[in-house]
């Protein structure tokens, strides 16, 4: 089941240069910001359980807009994942990994991606069975020196950095040989989503979905 698995999460990761990562405040928001989102060209999301009304958000916008394809981001328990997975959760997004996360993934037949950084944390998850990883904090834990220096003993393993990202430095990530994708708020801004300018958020994905991959 392992592989069916990850063959599925490289399949919504590779589709887009860019995942945005949502923080919703404000439940009205989760449609037409992920409306607007694959509007531009990026369906694929991150709604991160960071606010109270997330597993709500990820319901609503799983029932109401169909295009998009929507991961739990920010999941730190199996109790968090198991509620994103009800929730309908395509995707599953942890900034680290714990053991009871992946108790939690192994239940699970949604997809898991797990953050490691170390390459000591990286052979644990290859280890474990997961070559697709999340690479959080990105910019602060080293950026793209650093996840380029991890290609040569680990060449099979590929990331999704996160974290400090944004079009200035979006190319160095994109252009490495074990990026799949990145993410970032930055095609969500607090001030658009705050004044509802949807427009200007479709704007910012269609930049993004532009930017070029190796
Ligand atoms: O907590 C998680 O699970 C996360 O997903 C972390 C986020 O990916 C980053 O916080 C996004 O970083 P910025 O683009 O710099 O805002």
């Amino acid at each position: 089941m392992k592989k069916r698995k990850t063959e599925k999460l490289l399949e919504i990761l590779s589709g887009q240069p860019v995942i945005p990562v949502l923080r919703i405040d404000r439940i009205a928001d989760a449609v037409p910001l992920t409306r607007a989102l694959a509007k531009g060209g990026l369906p694929a999301v991150e709604i991160t359980l960071r606010t109270p009304d997330a597993l709500d958000a990820i319901r609503l916008v799983v029932d109401e807009v169909p295009e998009a394809i929507v991961g739990a981001g920010t999941i730190l328990t199996g109790k968090d994942f198991a509620g994103a997975a009800v929730a309908g959760a395509q995707f599953i997004v942890s900034p680290g990994t714990t053991q009871e996360l992946l108790d939690a993934a192994t239940r699970s037949e949604v997809p898991f991606l797990p953050g490691a950084v170390t390459p000591s944390e990286v052979m644990a998850m290859r280890d474990e069975g997961y070559e697709i990883l999340k690479f959080f904090p990105a910019e602060q834990a080293g950026g793209a020196a650093f996840l380029k220096s991890l290609a040569s003993p680990l060449p099979s393993v590929r990331f999704c950095p996160t974290g400090g990202i944004s079009p200035k430095n979006a190319a160095d990530y994109l252009s490495l040989p074990n990026v799949v994708c990145i993410g970032g708020s930055w095609v969500a801004p607090d001030a658009e989503l705050a004044a509802g300018n949807w427009q200007a958020v479709e704007e910012l994905a269609r930049e993004a979905a532009k930017l070029a991959r190796r």
